[in-house]
């Protein structure tokens, strides 16, 4: 897939977003982007997937089946998870199926979408992304909220993608790739996306923090639930 030239801006007087980007991806690649917030990662992303149509420039040599998972699932919908991933396998004549136990979602199954946490509703976008086996997998911050399990699971699971022949797109704070053996990096600045040769730098952990929050006894079941669903170690320490 190849991108040349490419510009963006989301309106007519709007600033430019993207200017000049010139990019290929050849089956199999793992790239990440990188860039501060409001860099222009998602939009160039969004552009990749063909969800966006560059102002400028063109992109050529997108493969049919494209996955994509948002930064943000959209899960202000009345269904519940089964419903939506038996609808979307429908249109994508794809299986859901396999993909539930690998991401720890059996129990959210007949969960409503707008009930979920962060973290499971970037589950289900997740699943949307990967049912199709896309030639193209665009993943916009997909560590954002996972849980440990889940977390340790996404690089193989591009490892897979890419190992089959797809093209693997990812936006990533977190290093989350960083551990695997040939990822390349492309970095937004200024409006401007340049490949990277330079090793990125070690992913450092931030130190882990206790915080102690204070919730109405009767709102703890609900409370540690969706914690635990974001991702984090929480613990109960009294209920009095
Ligand atoms: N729908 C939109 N309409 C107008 N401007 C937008 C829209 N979406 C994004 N922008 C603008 O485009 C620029 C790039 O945004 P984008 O979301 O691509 O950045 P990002 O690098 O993904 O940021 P973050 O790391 O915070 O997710 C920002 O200035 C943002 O305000």
């Amino acid at each position: 897939m190849r991108l040349v030239n490419v510009s963006y801006s989301y309106r007519r007087r709007a600033p430019t977003v993207l200017r000049g980007v010139e990019m290929a991806l050849a089956p199999g690649d793992v790239a990440e982007v990188v860039g501060a917030n409001g860099a222009g990662k998602s939009t160039l992303l969004r552009l990749m997937a063909g969800l966006a149509r560059p102002t400028a420039g063109t992109i050529s040599g997108r493969p049919a089946v494209v996955g994509f998972a948002p930064d943000r699932f959209p899960a202000e919908q009345p269904f519940t998870v089964t419903a939506y991933l038996t609808h979307q396998a429908r249109i994508r004549r794809a299986r859901f199926e396999p993909w539930i136990d690998r991401l720890g979602m059996a129990p959210l199954m007949n969960e409503r979408l707008r009930d979920l946490s962060k973290g499971s509703a970037h589950k289900v976008g997740l699943v949307q992304a990967l049912m199709a086996e896309p030639g193209l997998l665009v993943l916009d911050e997909p560590f954002a909220g996972l849980d440990a399990d889940t977390r340790a699971e996404l690089p193989a699971i591009v490892t897979e993608v890419a190992g089959r022949g797809g093209m693997v797109v990812v936006s990533d704070h977190q290093g989350g790739l960083r551990g695997l053996p040939s990822v390349r990096r492309w970095a937004v600045l200024d409006g401007e996306v340049k490949e990277s040769t330079a090793s990125p730098p070690p992913v450092t952990a931030a130190p882990p923090a206790d915080v102690v929050v204070t919730v109405p006894a009767d709102e703890v079941p609900a409370f540690m639930a969706r914690m635990r669903g974001d991702g984090y170690q929480a613990r109960e320490l009294d209920r009095a």
